[in-house]
């Protein structure tokens, strides 16, 4: 299955050494920055290279450019793939989009180890993907370490038992993903299913994977707070116009 082939070579990576000189340069954090859009959607905006369903989805490039272009298409914030085997992502390219723009980033990365969670604080992002099915009974620890180093967790949930979990953490960004990362498979429905026990606790939803054009946008709205988008705006020749598009839609 390839989400223990993704384990197993994260498992056996080295820390990345923090970049030097990193200044935080983002005046909002991603909670504010969600909550304080008005009269259009908030869309995380997200840079990756290829991915195990997709393959390359986009040539190598310098990711300050596409931050730059997100930015201007009316992201609230950017989602950064640092895994390099199955996402084309390096640990640098947070440092790179950071420089780039003062927008919160997300490092998207598969979170096993303790010692991520500072590596990922000292590579300069505001806010880490803790995902839910992997870190199982570990996630409140992951959590609270998460907000000790300064970062901002979103936990990412496919299922009932998940959303409990995160519940339970006090993780108050929640990441419904679309797509069971253990089959691929795309489903929609997953965040209207899951949405309504995570709102009603008072966090915050970001419907995330498979969103593919301005439909899913309108029919998720009343169920998501926020969107997180990648391959639909990678794959695209011009993403800051189909971003424009999400975010008007
Ligand atoms: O490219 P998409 O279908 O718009 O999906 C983005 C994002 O949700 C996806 O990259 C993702 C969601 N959870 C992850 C965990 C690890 C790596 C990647 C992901």
């Amino acid at each position: 299955m390839i989400l223990d082939d993704i384990i197993q070579k994260t498992a056996l990576r080295s820390p990345e050494p923090a970049p030097r000189g990193m200044t935080n340069n983002c005046p909002l954090s991603l909670k504010e920055a969600i909550t304080s859009v008005q009269g259009r959607h908030a869309v995380i905006a997200e840079i990756k290279f290829s991915s195990p369903s997709r393959g390359m989805i986009r040539e190598r490039t310098n990711p300050g450019k596409i931050a730059e272009e997100y930015r201007k298409g009316g992201c609230v914030a950017l989602s950064v793939l640092t895994e390099p085997d199955f996402f084309g992502g390096r640990a640098e390219d947070i440092a790179a989009v950071k420089d780039a723009v003062s927008l919160p980033v997300l490092r998207k990365d598969f979170i096993i180890d303790m010692c991520q969670i500072e590596e990922t604080k000292a590579l300069g992002a505001d806010a880490v993907l803790l995902i839910a099915g992997l870190l199982e009974e570990r996630l409140c620890d992951f959590v609270s370490a998460a907000y000790a180093a300064g970062l901002e967790p979103l936990v990412e949930v496919h299922t009932p038992d998940e959303v409990t979990m995160a519940l339970a953490s006090g993780a108050e960004i929640i990441g419904i993903n679309n797509r069971d990362l253990r089959t691929m498979q795309v489903m929609p429905e997953t965040t209207a299913a899951l949405a309504g026990s995570i709102r009603d606790a008072g966090r915050l939803v970001v419907s995330m994977s498979g969103i593919g054009g301005q439909e899913d946008i309108r029919r998720l709205s009343s169920h998501a707070d926020a969107f997180l988008v990648g391959t639909a705006l990678m794959s695209a020749e011009d993403p800051r116009t189909v971003l424009e598009e999400f975010v008007c839609a």
